[in-house]
C-alpha cells in the first residue's frame, strides 16, 4: 500500500526533547505520535529490564513487527532515540534534535539517570552519534538537524503556516480564524478589492491576483456566492449587491414565483504565493434552501439560508463552521497546506 501521509522520525539523545516536539507536531499536523517507548512496554517488545541502565532491552524484530502495519499506512511521528532500525522505505523525514551538553547534563540529572547512563548519553551527544546514525541510514536530504535547548528554539521548530487573508468582511475573518487557527495562523489586511464580473472561479482568480500585486506577497482571498437553483445560479457572485438592495425579504421574493427554493452556498478561496504566482482555488459547497429570515441578522444572508431545518443564523458558530460552504473549502485548503508542509 502506498502511503499518502509522511512518516517522520524525531530522534536524538535521551533528554533532547523528542516527546515534546512529537506532541506539538502531532497537534499541529494531525499526524499520530508513535512513542516507541510505549510500544516496547505495552507490546512487550523487549528481553527484560537492564538494571544497570535502568531501561528495557529492546527486541528490535518484535518492535518492527508490532508497528509495521501502522507505519506502512503513513502519518506516524516516530519518537525514539535510535533510527537505523527503521527500513528506509518507511521513512520520509528524520529530525535529529540537538542540545548543548550543559543543558543535557541538567535535564538528565533531573531525571535521576544513573551515572554511567548519564555519562554515555552526554558523550553520545557530544560525538553527534545520532546525527551520524541518521546520515548513515537515510538519504542526506531527508535528515534535518534542529536545536532544542530552550522553549524559544522549540517554538521556532514548530510547524506552521501563516496566511495573509485579504478581506474587508469581519464576519468572514472571524469564521476563517475559528476554523484554521491554531494550525494555520491567520493575519488580515482589510483592503477593498475590485471585483470583476464573471464565473465564480474567474472572480476569485482575479481577486487573488489583484491582492497579491497590491500587497506584494502571498495572499489568501475568498469570494462567496449564493446561487438559487430556480434562477439557474443567480444571484451567484452578485449576491452582495442583491443583499444590499433587496434585503432578506427581497431575496425571498425573487423566488416567489418558483416552487423550487433550493440554493447553494459556494465559497471559493484563492491562495497565491505572491505576484506572478498562479492562484490555487479551493471550493466548498453547501446545499440548502431559502426561507423567510430566522435568527440574528448579523452576517449577510445567514438568516435566510436553511440547512437541515436550521438557518445558518440559528446555528451555533461552531455548528455552522462544521458544515458551511466556508468550512468545506477550508478543509481542502488545510489538506493542501499540510501536503505542502511535507512536500
Ligand atoms: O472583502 P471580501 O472578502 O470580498 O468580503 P465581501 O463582504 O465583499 O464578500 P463577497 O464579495 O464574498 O460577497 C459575498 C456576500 O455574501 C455575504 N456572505 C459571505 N459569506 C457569508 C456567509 O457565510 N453567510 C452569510 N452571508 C455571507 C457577504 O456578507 C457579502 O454580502
Ligand atoms: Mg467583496
Amino acid at each position: 500500500m502506498s502511503r499518502t501521509l509522511p512518516n517522520i522520525i524525531i530522534t536524538g539523545t535521551p533528554g533532547v526533547g523528542k516527546t515534546s516536539h512529537c506532541e506539538l507536531l502531532a497537534e499541529r499536523t494531525g499526524l499520530k505520535h508513535l512513542s516507541v517507548n510505549d510500544v516496547v512496554k505495552s507490546k512487550e517488545c523487549h528481553e527484560g529490564w537492564d538494571e544497570e541502565y535502568q531501561s528495557w532491552i529492546v527486541d528490535e524484530d518484535k518492535l518492527l513487527d508490532a508497528i509495521e502495519d501502522e507505519v506502512k499506512q503513513g502519518g506516524c511521528i516516530i519518537d525514539w532515540h535510535a533510527c537505523d532500525l527503521f527500513p528506509k522505505s518507511w521513512i520520509d523525514l528524520v529530525v535529529v534534535l540537538r542540545v548543548e551538553s550543559s543543558v543535557l547534563y541538567d535535564r538528565l540529572s533531573e531525571r535521576k539517570y544513573p551515572e554511567l547512563k548519564l555519562q554515555e548519553n552526554l558523550d553520545s551527544e557530544i560525538m553527534e552519534v545520532l546525527l551520524q546514525e541518521a546520515r548513515d541510514s537515510y538519504d542526506e536530504e531527508i535528515v534535518v538537524e534542529l536545536q532544542s535547548n530552550n522553549a524559544e528554539q522549540m517554538d521556532e521548530n514548530r510547524p506552521r503556516h501563516i496566511v495573509n487573508f485579504i478581506t474587508g468582511n469581519a464576519n468572514k475573518l472571524g469564521e476563517v480564524k475559528a476554523i484554521l487557527e491554531p494550525a494555520i495562523q491567520v493575519e488580515n489586511q482589510a483592503l477593498d478589492l475590485l471585483e470583476i464580473q464573471g464565473t465564480l472561479q474567474e472572480v476569485t482568480l482575479d481577486k487573488c491576483r489583484r491582492a497579491a500585486d497590491l500587497v506584494q506577497g502571498p495572499v489568501l482571498v475568498e469570494d462567496t456566492c449564493l446561487c438559487f437553483n430556480a434562477l439557474k445560479g443567480l444571484p451567484g457572485p452578485y449576491i452582495k449587491w442583491f443583499m444590499k438592495d433587496l434585503g432578506h425579504e427581497g431575496l425571498n421574493n425573487l423566488l416567489a414565483a418558483y416552487e423550487d427554493k433550493s440554493a447553494q452556498a459556494v465559497c471559493t478561496f484563492g491562495y497565491s504565493a505572491g505576484p506572478g504566482h498562479e492562484p490555487i482555488l479551493f471550493q466548498g459547497i453547501t446545499d440548502g434552501k431559502i426561507v423567510p429570515a430566522r435568527g440574528p441578522p448579523h452576517f449577510g444572508w445567514d438568516a435566510i439560508f436553511e440547512y437541515e431545518g436550521q438557518t445558518y443564523a440559528e446555528m451555533d458558530k461552531t455548528e455552522k463552521n462544521k458544515i458551511s460552504h466556508r468550512a468545506k473549502a477550508l478543509a481542502k485548503l488545510q489538506e493542501w497546506f499540510s501536503k505542502e508542509m511535507t512536500a
